[in-house]
């Protein structure tokens, strides 16, 4: 229910474990929005269990509200589900590089807006737990034995995001034992591990790729669930896409059912910029600057020849950011396609008139497709899915090109030049840039400061520029696109010159169906969120 609490003097409070606040009616030791699940009679450290637990299957999302229309979307704890842990003092206190540091701890009630655009009534919406080191961690460092494991395809940044763990776990809390797990999740039961030490790593940021090896599918939980549990690893790092995480939170719930002292930290990988609440995705700056390079390549060939098109395909499987992005930067692109706006071929207002005029204008065009766009105008679809689950793509590019090659030479009797340009897996093969790799280290180091403060079940990533813990659901049940209705998607059009392709009845529709859902959205938020106590 709404909050009747006065606003001079909040009743509210943040209660972070990791924090040495007392509990009171001021200091909440539960967010009780969601009731406490039963506990396990005897909590497992690390032992295997034998008999059946006491827990229930999935944990409850840990939401709480405060005045104005506060909501805390929190990520779980150690001691949701094993009480009366030990606690002991962040080493990092005595830590020569951070102990100067004024007010190096993140303070217990901070949290990260997702929404910073308000108006005077608005509500104050959903935020997460700020991440950062607590004053308390929950493992002593001879206790911590951690393992990292990389999912999914590549991304630039993954071997930086390895090396900070190795780094930050080491220097920062003393950590010794790290192990990297071989070959995506299969790795956990079916390959070897490398003992991983900062020497291990230290110049493998240069490099593309991941040094631990990736893989899709291969997810069998019990099976993951057991070699943690026999190697007696209690913190787990996980890069990874949004598969990625849909399997870690499985994991995560398995080990809170097994009643283990064992962490899950997520760290958000996709090169697709499709995870949605972060800011962006590490690798994705490196993958649009590698983009320019083809971009260029292709508009160098087309503007050389009479009727030149240079054609360039980008990743983007549902979501067309790099495309938009790199279209953005590059400023010689005439026509950019991506999976969220439909597009058409014939008529008035089609693909080929569009072409056909800029070729009389200008003598020569690019077009930037990403890969994920008209594959709803290619005659059938195709019905095979990869080891992960997601669905096979056809190559529209390829497709398209030949269709425009067609279109001109058989239909307009037009002698176009045309140069297929598909850099799709160089820009993601590619070490991440000076950028990215700042980024990887702040995802890298808010993933050990929570898994040492004893948070688990979490993605780390910036929300408005600050990072924050995320429950997992957040970042699994949907998908970061970009909004066609939004300011970026004009600018865009208004860069190239290109159509919309769409008409004004559509466009009103589009953003009425936004609307609906933004209203739905809030409503669900009023109506779920009961009051912290
Ligand atoms: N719903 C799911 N439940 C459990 N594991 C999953 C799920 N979806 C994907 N995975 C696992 O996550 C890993 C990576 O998923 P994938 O979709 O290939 O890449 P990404 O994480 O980059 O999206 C694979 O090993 C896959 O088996
Ligand atoms: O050929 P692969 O390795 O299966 O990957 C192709 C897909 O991987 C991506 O680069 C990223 O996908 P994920 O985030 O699922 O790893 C997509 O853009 C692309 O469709
Ligand atoms: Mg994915």
């Amino acid at each position: 229910m709404a909050s009747s609490a006065s606003i001079s003097r909040p009743r509210f409070r943040c209660f972070d474990p990791s924090n040495s606040y007392p509990a009171t009616p001021d200091h909440p030791r539960h967010f009780s929005a969601s009731p406490p699940t039963s506990r396990p009679s005897t909590p497992r450290v690390n032992g295997r269990s034998s008999g059946s637990m006491a827990i229930s299957d999935n944990s409850e999302p840990k939401i709480a509200t405060g005045p104005g229309g506060y909501v805390l979307e929190d990520v779980p704890h150690l001691v949701d589900y094993i009480p009366d842990l030990p606690t002991y003092p962040n080493p990092l206190q005595d830590n020569p590089s951070y102990s100067v540091v004024k007010q190096y701890f993140v303070n217990a009630d901070d949290t990260v807006a997702q929404k910073i655009v308000v108006h005077k009534d608005s509500p104050r919406g959903t935020h997460f737990r700020r991440s950062g080191p607590r004053q308390k961690v929950y493992f002593e460092s001879n206790d911590v034995h951690a393992c990292i494991v990389t999912c999914g395809g590549l991304c630039p940044g993954l071997n930086t995001v390895i090396r900070e763990i190795v780094c930050g776990l080491y220097h920062m809390y003393g950590v010794r034992r790290i192990l990297g797990i071989e070959g995506g999740y299969r790795g956990f039961y079916a390959r070897n591990t490398i003992p991983l030490t900062p020497k291990v790593v230290n110049d493998i940021h240069k490099r593309g790729g991941t040094i631990l090896g990736t893989s899709r599918g291969g997810h069998v939980t019990s099976k993951i669930v057991d070699s943690i549990q026999d190697r007696g690893i209690n913190q787990v790092y996980v890069i990874g896409g949004d598969g990625t995480q849909k399997g870690a939170s499985v994991i995560f719930e398995e080990i809170r059912r097994r009643g283990l002292k064992v962490v899950v930290a997520g760290i958000p990988k996709t090169i697709d910029n499709d995870i949605p609440v972060i800011d962006r995705s590490f690798g994705f700056d490196t993958a649009v600057e590698e983009a320019q390079r083809a971009i260029n390549a292709a508009h160098v060939e087309a503007e050389s020849v009479e009727n030149g098109i240079g054609f360039v395909k980008l990743m983007g499987r549902y979501s067309g950011f790099i495309a938009m992005y790199a279209t953005l930067a590059s400023r010689d692109v005439d026509c950019c396609l991506i999976p969220e706006s439909p597009f058409y071929l014939e008529g008035p207002g089609g693909l080929y008139e569009y072409i056909e005029r800029r070729l009389k204008e200008d003598g020569h065009l690019v077009i930037v497709m990403a890969e994920g766009a008209g594959q709803e105008l290619l005659a059938e679809s195709m019905n095979q899915q990869d080891a992960s689950g997601n669905k096979l793509l056809q190559d529209v590019g390829l497709w398209l090109s030949q269709n425009i090659r067609d279109h001109f030479s058989k239909q307009r009797n037009m002698a176009i030049n045309l140069k297929y340009i598909d850099p799709t897996y160089m820009i993601r093969a590619i070490p991440s840039n000076a950028s990215d790799n700042v980024y990887c280290t702040l995802l890298a180091h808010s993933a050990i400061h929570g898994a040492m403060a004893g948070y688990t079940g979490f993605t780390v990533g910036p929300v408005n520029g600050r990072h924050a813990y995320i429950p997992f659901r957040w970042v699994t049940e949907g998908q970061n696109k970009v909004v066609i209705t939004d300011r970026m998607w004009a600018r865009l059009l208004s860069s190239t010159n290109q159509p919309s392709f769409l008409d004004l009845k559509e466009v009103e529709a589009m953003k009425k169906d936004e609307k609906e859902e933004e209203t739905k959205a809030q409503l669900t938020v009023g109506e779920n969120h009961t009051e912290a106590t």
